[in-house]
């Protein structure tokens, strides 16, 4: 397969020149309820998003099933209407300036819709064309090319392969330069090869000036690739900051300790501590560094009668203040916030 360029077609948009806005996505009181239908009552699923995009960024929307991710892109987007509130894209507000704000952002759906029929080279011309790109404006070769798939570009699009029609969706969301592209779990049920590479694609369309708003479930995704992090949890904004102030926040620790003998519960003597055994030989113990000094955890093992055999430390990661979070939001996701390292992912 061949590699992404890392050289795409400038993403600083066509657009009437004004000055460049300080934030590519701009979200203030954002609301939607759903309609009652049949017996399903009115849904909230959005109240009072306050969203703000840096332009550049590459910017992660996290959340658990049914926060209001899909609610919130396709408003952006164009497809679902909002309740209440405003957004902007790009600076054009998306009821004043319906076309403009359309004519700034590329949507990447989940779903890889593509007409088994056509050619990558004709899909991405017929899109250009819905987008009233002219003939002489059009960057199908270039997009061909930054996707890796100008060597596919007149074969039918139902022989590419799963990897391919994802990144030729990519190319058909950039037909018309926009300056922010949405990605809606870009690597759900992908491989980690394929997975590794769709990342790279995204950093590369990001280095050459595209601003990226992703959805994921994998939170090492966000943590990889995403710079800034917003949580939404029922509708709301439970988090917003640079990625590295978000892993900041969390004043947790684990240690983890390994013991030279089997125990078959954690002894009396360690109570008062968060203390786990996940194994006969492996106590976890989850600490607050700024209240507690490692000292005080080992002191308090060695007085139980216990020998250390080996230890080590464990950073929070972005999964730690995902569940904190949105923790009781969801069976699935928001269990046990002292879940285990090495029982994670
Ligand atoms: N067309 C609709 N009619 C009624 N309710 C809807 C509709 N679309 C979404 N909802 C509800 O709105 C809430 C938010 O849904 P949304 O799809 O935006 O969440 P999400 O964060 O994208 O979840 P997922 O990760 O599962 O896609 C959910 O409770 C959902 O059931």
């Amino acid at each position: 397969m061949n590699s992404p360029s890392p050289s795409l077609p400038a993403a600083e948009p066509t657009l009437p020149t004004t000055p460049l806005p300080a934030h590519a996505v701009e979200v203030r009181g954002l609301t939607k309820t759903y309609k009652a239908a049949g017996r399903a009552p009115a849904k909230e699923a959005l109240k009072g998003i306050d969203l703000a995009i840096p332009r550049g960024s590459l910017f992660g929307l996290l959340g658990p099933n049914g926060a209001g991710k899909s609610t919130l892109i396709n408003i952006l987007a164009g497809l679902v209407n909002k309740t209440g509130g405003e957004a902007r894209i790009w600076g054009r507000d998306i009821d004043r300036e319906a076309r403009a704000s359309r004519a700034a952002i590329g949507v990447v759906p989940q779903e890889l819709n593509i007409d088994p029929f056509f050619t990558p080279r004709e899909l991405l011309n017929l899109q250009a064309g819905l987008y009233g790109v002219p003939k002489s404006e059009r960057i199908t070769e270039d997009l061909l090319k930054a996707v890796g798939l100008q060597d596919k570009a007149d074969a039918y699009a139902r022989t590419l392969s799963g990897g391919m029609r994802r990144r030729l969706m990519v190319a058909k969301a950039m037909v018309h330069s926009p300056p922010v592209l949405v990605l809606d779990e870009p690597t759900a049920g992908v491989d980690i090869e394929l997975r590794q590479m769709l990342w790279e694609q995204v950093r590369a369309l990001n280095r050459a000036g595209t601003t990226v708003l992703l959805t994921t479930h994998y939170l090492q995704e966000a943590e990889e690739l995403c710079d800034t992090i917003a949580i939404i949890n029922h509708g709301q904004v439970v988090a917003m900051d640079s990625t590295k102030a978000l892993l900041r926040r969390l004043d947790s620790k684990a240690l983890v300790i390994q013991l030279d003998r089997d125990l078959t519960s954690v002894p009396a003597g360690l109570d008062g501590w968060q203390i786990e055994l996940p194994e006969p030989r492996r106590l976890v113990v989850r600490y607050k560094p700024s209240r507690t000094r490692v000292g005080d955890v080992l002191a308090a093992i060695q007085a139980a009668g216990l020998t250390i055999q080996d230890l080590s430390t464990v950073e929070t990661d972005l999964e730690d203040i995902f569940l904190q979070l949105t923790r009781g939001s969801h069976d699935a996701e928001a269990g046990d916030p002292t879940l285990l390292p090495g029982s994670r992912r």
